[in-house]
């Protein structure tokens, strides 16, 4: 363990704490290395304040570090319960937002996964249908933030770890959800890898040289991914060319579409949420629903992909009340009047539920909102959010693209007429 601690002299060290066995042994071997201590050590705790004893767990992480004459910070999260990706996908996601916010500029967060994780990583990529990169499970070092992660013990066998406590009766904390066999790491860890390895001894070894493999292919395909991603990515919208994506091999499709999400800041898909949008991309026109998963919602229009945070439309009311000032719409859109001036009537504002019509002034004929948006090529996930002006229950106007003669009279007489600005 020792020399997998001293593998990268640069850089001050900050232990990622969480008071488990593992970290514990981690953070106890560097404060015991002459030259860890040289180069700046800490730790830091993330206190999810999900479990009765997490404040205790805290107090527990600082008055160990306390003994071994280092700091400890310790950070309270907010875990999203409502993110809809689970609550320990949520509660790391929180975790690693706060080591993100904490980490000091060229510092090493260093975490205490060693090589079971790493082969429980592997496996359950490889129960999902990962590709390389996913294969390779985690990297050793990544950015984040303004300094870096670094995984040392990724080759050392958890049981070292254990070890390591049990000689010098080290203090940990036992976190009662690593035994909750519902969750799918517990179920391999405790129930499928003691039988694989009842068969398979070098289990770990093996399935965690694969994955170094995998990293290395991964990092070969990474160059002829980022270069397609140049070309097929139009900088001003962010949008994709969808034929061009699907025409490269899956090995670059897939990491290249993993890419632009999380550049985004959303979530990766599934593998058959993938293949929904392959589909998608080669499917004929006709109202295309979006394929959607928790924290994303991808669409295909124009021959392009388009990616964005979902809208929430449960939570709008059913009408707002307007009278010409700035009215801010659910999604964050603005409607007002140009110039600012008061309406003779109050409208009301509402949103298309299906079917609605307007005769748009000088028009001959009525027509269907669907088809306006069509021929308008209003994008699919803004036609939600187009506010319906109605007067009574007269729908006279549609933002400020389609108005009625009514609207059309009642806002020359005015002088004035609506602006939408939509929601960015
Ligand atoms: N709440 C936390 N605060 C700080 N670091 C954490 C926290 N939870 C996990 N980590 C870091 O992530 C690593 C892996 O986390 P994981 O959930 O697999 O381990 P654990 O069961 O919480 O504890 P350990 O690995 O320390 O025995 C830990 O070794 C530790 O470095």
């Amino acid at each position: 363990m020792r020399q997998a601690l001293n593998a990268h002299p640069q850089g001050s060290l900050c232990v990622a704490y969480s008071g488990g066995p593992d970290s514990t042994a981690l953070l106890h071997a560097l404060a015991h290395m002459r030259e860890a201590r040289a180069r700046g050590l800490r730790a830091m705790h993330v206190d999810h304040g999900l479990h009765a004893e997490s404040a205790r767990w805290a107090a527990h992480c600082r008055a160990f570090c306390a003994a071994l004459g280092l700091v400890c910070d310790v950070h309270v999260a907010s875990v999203d319960r409502s993110a809809g990706i689970g609550l320990e996908a949520a509660a790391r996601h929180a975790r690693y937002t706060i080591f993100a916010e904490h980490l000091h500029a060229n510092e090493r967060l260093v975490f205490g996964h060693h090589q079971d994780d790493q082969t429980e990583t592997v496996l359950l990529k490889l129960l999902r249908g990962a590709g390389p990169e996913g294969l390779g499970g985690m990297r050793e070092e990544r950015p984040l933030g303004c300094g870096t992660i670094w995984r040392p013990l990724l080759d050392t066998p958890r049981q070292v770890l254990r070890d390591y406590v049990t000689a010098h009766d080290l203090a940990c904390i036992h976190d009662p959800s690593n035994d909750d066999r519902q969750l799918a790491r517990n179920h391999l860890r405790h129930g499928i890898m003691p039988l694989l390895q009842t068969h398979w001894p070098h289990a770990a070894i093996s399935i965690t040289h694969s994955a170094r493999l995998c990293r290395e292919a991964a990092d070969t395909l990474q160059h002829d991914w980022r270069a397609a991603y140049e070309s097929l990515r139009d900088e001003e919208n962010n949008s994709l060319d969808a034929k061009g994506w699907l025409a490269l091999a899956p090995a670059l499709r897939d990491p290249l579409l993993a890419h632009w999400l999380h550049a985004q800041g959303l979530s990766a898909p599934t593998t058959a949420q993938r293949k929904q949008i392959e589909r998608q991309c080669t499917a004929q026109h006709g109202q295309m629903p979006c394929i959607q998963w928790p924290g994303t919602e991808v669409h295909v229009w124009k021959n392009r992909l388009w990616a964005m945070a979902p809208r929430k439309r449960t939570d709008w009311p059913a009408e707002l009340r307007w009278q010409g000032e700035p009215l801010t719409l659910p999604d964050g859109g603005v409607l007002r009047m140009e110039p600012a001036t008061q309406l003779p009537v109050t409208l009301s504002v509402r949103w298309r539920s299906g079917g609605e019509q307007i005769k748009p002034a000088g028009d001959r004929h009525t027509r269907d909102l669907r088809s306006l948006y069509q021929t308008a090529a209003i994008p699919p996930w803004q036609r939600d959010g187009l506010p319906l002006l109605y007067e009574g229950d007269e729908l006279i106007a549609v933002a400020d693209r389609w108005l009625s003669a009514r609207a059309e009279a009642l806002f020359q007489q005015l002088g004035a007429r609506p602006r939408w600005q939509p929601a960015t």
